[in-house]
């Protein structure tokens, strides 16, 4: 059995620390690694010889050569002698609209990247039919509430025939940390900006910041609960997003530029903040989907103080499912939303899950 992984960044290394424990300590997994890359560089070898896990990320670095084109990576892993499995921790739209192709040659995919399963219904159809085709399996739990065990729980519900009415949460590592930071519920909060980077810091973000800030990464998540819930959602840009981009900020060239930028317009987050406290409340950026009435929406809300919503700590993620047996209690997950461990978590969950189908 051989895993495959791209992407050695926050996830991605902790990941790789994972596989090594895994194999010191279920050895019956029997895992190899026989190819491993970052944006410029990968590592692997004709005869798919084993990539010692403890030191793969140095040797990496040290005597990666120029990753091939994706379909020649699809070759390659469809002519190794074993199962592949393909675990993709990066963000990498290519690599996203590539899945079809490798699930049609038999190789499964893990990720925590929520691109393709939010990009167009199109892909995530043929995402399907490709699995089905190239007998594969294919699982994203990380791709929303990270590790926390949200997607194969709305699955359980679907799968055994509940209905769900309602979505709706916090589910943003980032925007919780933020905002639990910069209006808290007791005590002042601190400088927006100061905040944002402090979340790109501990690897809550995106590896660009201003797809958090922008609703998008909110909006992605949605999508994809929403599909799995059975909501045929177009894309992410099809409902109402809300995005926090300073407007005189909205073309600049890159993260680093803007990070430095935003501090000058800590003003505007303010005026949010201080408009929802005038009326008791405080300000969260909250995400739901209305099954009923086939409608998704994110942005900002004004929340009670006493709302669980308004209480979180950390890059803690609530996601709450309202459905027709839970009635008006929904079912509700809490926990850390974000962060290279708790990710790497979902992923090596997720791995071990199709360890045992392709047994
Ligand atoms: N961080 C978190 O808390 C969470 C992250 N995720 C998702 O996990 C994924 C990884 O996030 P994170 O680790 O934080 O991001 P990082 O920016 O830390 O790492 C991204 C990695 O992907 C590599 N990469 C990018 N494009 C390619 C490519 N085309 N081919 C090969 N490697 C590539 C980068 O290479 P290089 O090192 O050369 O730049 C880097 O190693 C993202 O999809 C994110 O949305 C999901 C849930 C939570
Ligand atoms: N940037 C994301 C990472 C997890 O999906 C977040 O902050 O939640
Ligand atoms: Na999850």
């Amino acid at each position: 059995m051989t895993a495959l992984a791209t992407g050695t960044g926050g996830v991605g290394s902790c990941f790789i620390s994972q596989l090594t424990w895994l194999s010191k300590n279920l050895p019956s997994t029997r895992l190899s690694l026989c190819y491993i890359s970052m944006i410029d560089k990968a590592l692997y070898r004709p005869d798919y010889a084993e990539i010692d896990f403890d030191t793969a990320l140095f040797t990496l670095e040290a005597t990666g050569v120029e990753p091939p084109p994706i379909s020649t990576i699809v070759e390659y892993l469809a002519a190794a002698p074993h199962n592949v499995i393909l675990v993709d921790n990066t963000s990498a739209i290519s690599l996203a609209e590539a899945y079809p192709a490798f699930l049609r040659r038999g190789i499964s995919i893990i990720t925590p990247n929520k691109k393709a399963f939010s990009g167009s219904y199109q892909l995530w159809q043929e995402i399907f039919s490709s699995a089905t085709s190239g007998g594969s399996y294919f699982y994203h739990e990380s791709s929303v509430g990270a590790g926390l065990p949200i997607i194969s729980t709305l699955k359980d519900l679907v799968q055994t025939g509940d209905e769900i009415t309602r979505i709706e949460g916090v589910f943003s590592g980032t925007m919780s940390h933020l905002f639990n930071k910069f209006a808290p519920t007791s005590g002042s909060g601190g400088k927006w900006s100061n905040i944002v980077r402090e979340a790109k810091e501990l690897g809550f973000t995106e590896p660009d910041p201003r797809d958090d800030l922008n609703g998008l990464d909110v909006a992605r998540k949605l999508t994809i609960l929403g599909r799995l819930a059975g909501l045929p959602i177009e894309s992410p840009a099809s409902f109402p997003v809300e995005s926090l981009i300073p407007a005189a900020l909205e073309n600049v060239a890159n993260a680093d530029e803007f990070l430095r930028s935003l501090s000058k317009y800590d003003n505007e987050m303010e005026e949010k903040k201080l408009a929802a406290e005038r009326s008791g409340k405080v300000v969260r950026f909250v995400g739901s989907v209305d099954m009923l009435g086939k409608k998704a929406k994110v942005g900002l809300e004004w929340v009670d103080q006493t709302n669980p919503i308004a209480n979180l700590k950390g890059s803690d993620n609530i996601i709450s499912f309202y459905t027709k047996r839970y009635g008006d209690m929904p079912l509700s997950i809490r926990g850390a939303g974000a962060g290279g461990p708790v990710t790497a978590m979902g992923v090596t969950g997720d791995l071990l899950k199709v360890l045992c189908q392709l047994r």
